[in-house]
């Protein structure tokens, strides 16, 4: 099967630091991707240059089939790959509920100042989504009221909106309460394979790596230094030594 991501022989230097090292990466539909490696390591840079944010050196992006290298992320999003950011990106001032109004209205281009917002949309898809995350109780609440768990929820629930494929999440769990994050990550990850949401997200914390991927990249200074199965990737000895810190 045509892998839903591609890269070939992506490269990009901020100055003289190598970020993308000449990166040939497959995800495949189904897949759940975790992605470690250490702050600075090139993790988000690489998910910029798949999702439009960053312009590569040299080498290409494909997504699902279709060359996306230089693509504006708008564009991108418009092909079904959807992303979440380590800072949730809401409304704060509008309530939960609008939020997904104009995410919706976002993707059928009906978002104007003339048009009202709830049109973008049926409601019966606000609620089914705001079930699927578990923020129905909180529809009528500002964004700005929730804490930081049902933030990323939110965030979630408007990248939904856009009907993705994928959906490329930045550290779901930072800024989340330890004792909180699995049941984040299982209400995220129901409401995925619910939509069957192909999903990679960016993780620290190794726990939560073991429970939820079925597959592990570990990135090493813009390098995917190993990519395999949980328990092959932590067992490597440079992801051991140069990811997780342990001698
Ligand atoms: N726009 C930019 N201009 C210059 N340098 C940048 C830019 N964006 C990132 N960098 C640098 O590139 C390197 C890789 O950063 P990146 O954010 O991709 O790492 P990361 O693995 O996602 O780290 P973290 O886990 O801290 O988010 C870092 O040294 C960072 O300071």
């Amino acid at each position: 099967m045509e892998p839903i991501v591609q890269t070939r022989d992506l490269c990009l230097s901020f100055g003289a630091v190598v970020v993308a090292d000449h990166i040939d990466f497959e995800l495949h539909t189904g897949e759940r991707l975790a992605v470690i490696g250490q702050n600075g390591a090139g993790k988000t840079t690489f998910i910029n240059i798949c999702t439009g944010f960053l312009r590569p050196a040299s080498g290409k992006v494909f997504f699902d089939g279709t060359d996306v290298t230089g693509m504006t992320p708008r564009r991108i999003v418009r092909l079904g790959l959807g992303r979440s950011f380590q800072l949730p990106q809401l409304f704060l001032e509008h309530t939960v509920r609008q939020c997904l109004e104009i995410a919706a209205a976002g993707r059928s281009g009906k978002l104007s100042f003339f048009t009202p917002l709830a049109d973008a949309v049926s409601a019966h898809e606000i609620e089914h989504t705001l079930e699927l995350v578990g923020l129905r109780d909180r529809a009528h609440e500002p964004a700005s009221s929730l804490p930081e768990g049902q933030r990323k929820l939110l965030d979630v629930a408007m990248a939904l909106m856009l009907d993705p494929k994928l959906l490329i999440m930045d550290e779901p769990t930072s800024g989340v309460a330890s004792e909180d994050k699995h049941g984040l990550m299982e209400t995220l990850m129901r409401a995925l394979d619910e939509r069957k949401v192909t999903s990679w997200f960016v993780e620290h914390d190794v726990d939560i790596v073991t429970r939820y991927a079925t597959r592990v990249a570990a990135w090493i200074a813009g390098k995917v230094a190993a990519d395999g199965t949980p328990a092959e990737v932590l067992a490597n000895p440079q992801v051991k030594r140069e990811v997780l810190g342990e001698f």
